[in-house]
């Protein structure tokens, strides 16, 4: 099945003034930064995790440690109920106990991605709290999960897909909505 893009709804300026703006909100609804970690979720939660602790390092003065969660969706269809995400690897190279932790991911969408990312964490010890942001929230969650900072909300019908493209892995900037086409 075939995906063509309807419309382009956030290019490099909008991108870097949201992540700005996160970065932001993440210190301001923490009194601060102590005792934060972000944790991107690969593989675009990784470079947004990464621009974000940039930012705060700007305005804070503080590095915040960024560790990674890969986590690949097993599924034939994007809107099937039934896509698994699995936990392949972690790399978090700090302790995760009493850590305020913010999990970082591009789009939000069922939900089911952070689930898993939450159990793999607390696998790895007890955070203080876990926090949630996105780039993209579209909706249709399947279970109770919600993002504590958004990028944007942006309403979808379930046969549209999002795509996010960013420069470490894409080559340049920019969100889409595409549509599958039909056969
Ligand atoms: O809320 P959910 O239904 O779990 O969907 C959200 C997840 O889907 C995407 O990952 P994808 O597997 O498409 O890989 P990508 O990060 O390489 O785009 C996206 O990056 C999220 O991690
Ligand atoms: O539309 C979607 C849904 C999940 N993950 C994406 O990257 N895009």
């Amino acid at each position: 099945m075939g995906l063509k893009t309807k419309a382009k709804i956030m290019d490099e300026d909008g991108i870097r003034r949201a992540i700005r703006r996160i970065a932001h909100e993440i210190v301001e609804k923490n009194n601060g930064v102590e005792n934060l970690g972000l944790i991107g979720i690969r593989r675009r939660g990784v470079p947004i995790a990464r621009r974000i602790a940039e930012e705060i390092k700007q305005f804070e003065g503080v590095e915040v440690p960024v560790g990674i969660l890969d986590i690949t969706l097993y599924r034939d269809d994007l809107s099937s109920l039934s896509h698994q995400p699995v936990v392949h690897q972690t790399e978090i190279n700090f302790p995760v106990t009493g850590k305020k932790l913010v999990l970082v991911d591009d789009v939000l969408y069922t939900g089911r991605t952070v689930r898993a990312a939450l159990d793999a964490l607390m696998d790895l010890g007890r955070p203080m709290l876990v926090q949630l942001a996105v780039l993209i929230d579209r909706g249709h969650r399947e279970i109770p999960v919600r993002a504590d900072y958004v990028g944007k909300n942006v309403p979808t019908s379930k046969k549209e897909v999002i795509h996010v493209h960013l420069a470490e892995i894409d080559g340049d900037e920019a969100v889409y909505i595409m549509e599958k086409e039909d056969e």
